[in-house]
């Protein structure tokens, strides 16, 4: 069943983090025990800390030994960090910033895919009309270790006694390059659309971006490029959001946009991640830590399952496996079992160990054999 390299024993280094974090990554890590019971792949799975968890066991949001496992590991999963217990530490020390961060700029992990997919089974979930999401496949690259979330911040007084605030927005030429090439050449494996989404209009960053993107387009005479401003796109992308194939944006834009982009799937709690340098790479939900509904075993668990999909497709050269674990969460749903995120009339209410346990029992059912490429 495996592919040709997709053996193991593969060194997943699961980091739960804080709020739905724990709640999340455990099904994710049930559905990747259940692949290994199924496939015969192994995992080796050893557990960190990152964000407030570490902070209130160690004292830093990243420790040291987080980033000395991440080094050995072959992927990283994870779930969430924040919230308002640590929200009024300094900003280099809250999770948000000295935890998560920091491990993307460790890791370099300079491109975050995020896929905006349209799943059928829940159409009516979206508040969007079904026949503006239906067939909804993007691509969000969202550039991930600079721009205005790693540009110097500061508080000043003015000339004029004034209290003032600093956040910069700056990007290498050689970070634009690396994201946008990335961007054309999943452009030129999907269907040869590539979206420039930025702010041109205004920013200097992103007339840069444009003039880079300009040059990388030469060596991709298949791809289309076209451009578009931040703000159009954030309306395009409810209106007629089946115009994007494959979009790349810069960090604080992509940040926002997918946000947004979980709507056209029905949910925030479906849409998985893959932050990337290369083959290595760190997989989450594009959520974050949800205080409101944590520890309360009602957060869904489907987008941080995907990403373990993702991790096997991008990371660990199992596409086989991936799509076993993306047919098995198409099944559950198919079946009628949902999350309170995604619950409509008729449906049946799961919790989120419920929910693992349901993607787990039908990957382990192989219901799924025959109509696999396995
Ligand atoms: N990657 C990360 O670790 C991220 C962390 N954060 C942090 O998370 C904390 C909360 O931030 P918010 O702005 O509230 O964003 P959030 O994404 O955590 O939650 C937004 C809303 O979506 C819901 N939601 C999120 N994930 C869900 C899931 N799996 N199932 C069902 N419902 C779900 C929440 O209940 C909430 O109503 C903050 O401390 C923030 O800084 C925010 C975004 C990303
Ligand atoms: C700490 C934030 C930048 C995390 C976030 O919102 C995200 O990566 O989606
Ligand atoms: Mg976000």
């Amino acid at each position: 069943m495996s592919g040709r390299n997709c053996k193991g024993p593969f060194k997943i280094l699961v980091l739960p983090g804080d709020g739905i974090g724990p709640e999340i990554t455990r099904e994710a890590v049930k559905v990747l025990k259940a692949l290994s019971e199924k496939s015969g792949i192994t995992f080796n799975f050893q557990h960190g800390l990152i964000g407030g968890a570490a902070i209130d066991e160690v004292g830093v949001p990243l420790p040291a030994e987080t980033v000395e496992l991440g080094k050995k590991s072959d992927a990283i999963l994870l779930g969430a960090v924040g919230g308002p217990k640590w929200d009024n530490l300094p900003p280099e020390i809250r999770p948000e910033l000295g935890g998560l961060l920091k491990i993307r700029k460790v890791f370099d992990l300079y491109a975050n895919l995020r896929p905006v997919m349209f799943f059928p089974e829940l159409k009516n979930a979206s508040p969007l009309k079904p026949d503006i999401i239906e067939g909804v496949d993007i691509l969000m690259v969202r550039e991930l270790t600079g721009g205005l979330y790693f540009g110097e911040k500061k508080r000043i007084t003015t000339e004029q006694g004034e209290q003032a605030v600093i956040d910069t927005l700056i990007y290498t030429e050689k970070e634009v390059e690396r994201v946008v090439r990335l961007g054309f050449e999943l452009a030129q494996k999907r269907g040869g659309k590539l979206t420039l989404v930025d702010k041109a209009n205004v920013l200097e960053s992103s007339r840069f971006w444009r003039e880079v993107a300009e040059e990388v387009k030469k060596d991709y005479p298949e791809v289309t490029l076209s451009y578009m401003y931040v703000d159009n796109c954030a309306m395009q992308l409810i209106r007629n959001p089946r115009q994007f194939d494959v979009i790349v944006t810069e960090n604080m834009f992509g940040d926002i946009l997918t946000d947004e982009g979980s709507v056209l799937a029905g949910s925030i709690g479906l849409l998985p991640s893959a932050s990337l340098n290369g083959k290595f790479g760190l997989y989450e939900p594009i959520h974050g830590s949800a205080p409101d509904i944590a520890g309360q075993n009602k957060a869904n668990p489907l987008a941080t399952i995907l990403s373990a999909g993702m991790m096997l497709r991008y990371s660990l050269d199992c596409p086989e496996e991936a799509l076993l674990i993306e047919k098995a969460v198409k099944a559950v749903l198919q079946k009628g079992y949902r999350t309170g995120d995604i619950l409509e009339p008729g449906t049946t209410l799961v919790t989120c160990e419920e929910m693992g346990d349901l993607v787990a029992e039908e990957i382990l059912g192989g219901v799924y054999d025959e109509g696999l490429p396995l």
